[in-house]
């Protein structure tokens, strides 16, 4: 099988090339492909396919094997991935989700390499029973989270497709993740788990965050969780709606638009290698 390692802003995943490969098991595929000591290492695996109404389909696997519904982070590499493999010659692209259609905008450089993609990824639903979330209120901001016997953390829930919990909160970097994140990531009130941010904020304008994701653990950026950040930051009048998020892979630019309601997501995406791997060993 032939795959193109990728990441955007330091959040890997395996490229599949959906149209050539016919490949049975993606989830488990997944699961021993992103092993980052016995597979080729990853946060997922990422497989582009054809679709019916859209130009492009995506279906994106987590690193334990678990279906996600949306990866912003992926979305944008799929956009390089298609123009640059010539499977398009489009600059805009619309892209079939779990989370519905989304639109990629492509900015090219001069040598018609895409440097950067911006994301359409529609408006962030807020309503609890859709997140879906234990707690009654919506929007779910500022809600207590009982995380050990001594801590409670209060926490602003959101879906951008996808589930997100985001934490505001000083001196991120003294936090052990490994910790906290599955606490929060298996906890009762999340019945479909949930993607967990947490963010100090310096100014109006800038977010500085860490991401434990559902399945995946500590990534180096999520960009449905940068969309999410934004979004809480806004909802708790600590941000304003167009913010640079700084992560440990690299800086996303999100812009919460007031016309439209929709998130937009701005960020690089890289060709790290190409590969060709045999299954059946
Ligand atoms: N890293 C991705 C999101 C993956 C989310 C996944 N961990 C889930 O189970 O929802 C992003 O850039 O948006």
């Amino acid at each position: 099988m032939k795959f193109t390692k990728m990441h955007g802003t330091g959040n890997d995943y395996i490229y599949i090339n959906g149209f050539v490969e016919n490949i049975e098991n993606l989830s488990e595929l997944s699961l021993r492909l992103s092993d980052r000591h016995k597979g080729i290492g990853s946060d997922g695996l990422v497989v582009i396919l054809p679709s019916e109404d859209c130009d492009f389909k995506m279906r994106m696997f987590n690193s334990d094997g678990s279906e996600s519904e949306m990866c912003g982070n992926a979305s944008r590499c799929i956009g390089k991935y298609v123009y640059e493999k010539g499977l398009t010659d489009k600059t805009e692209i619309t892209l079939e989700t779990l989370a519905g259609v989304k639109v990629l905008k492509l900015w090219l450089n001069e040598e018609k390499r895409v440097e950067k993609v911006t994301v359409d990824m529609g408006a962030p639903v807020l309503d609890a029973s859709s997140i879906p979330t234990a707690f009654s209120q919506s929007p779910v901001v500022k809600s207590p989270l009982p995380v050990s016997d001594d801590a409670t953390y209060e926490v602003t829930c959101l879906s951008m497709g996808n589930p997100h919990a985001v934490l505001f909160m000083d001196k991120i970097d003294e936090l052990d993740l490994s910790e906290i994140g599955p606490v929060i990531e298996h906890a009762p009130c999340f019945p479909n788990r949930t993607n967990t941010e947490f963010v100090e904020v310096v100014s109006d304008r800038w977010l500085i965050m860490r991401v434990w994701e559902r399945g995946a653990g500590e990534t180096l950026a999520c960009g449905t969780g940068a969309c999410a950040a934004v979004v809480a930051g806004v909802l708790n009048g600590l941000v304003g709606r167009s913010a640079t998020v700084q992560l440990r892979g690299g800086d996303l630019e999100i812009e919460w638009s007031e016309d439209d309601n929709r998130v937009y997501l701005t960020g690089d995406a890289v060709t790290v290698f190409e590969g060709e791997i045999k299954l059946d060993e």
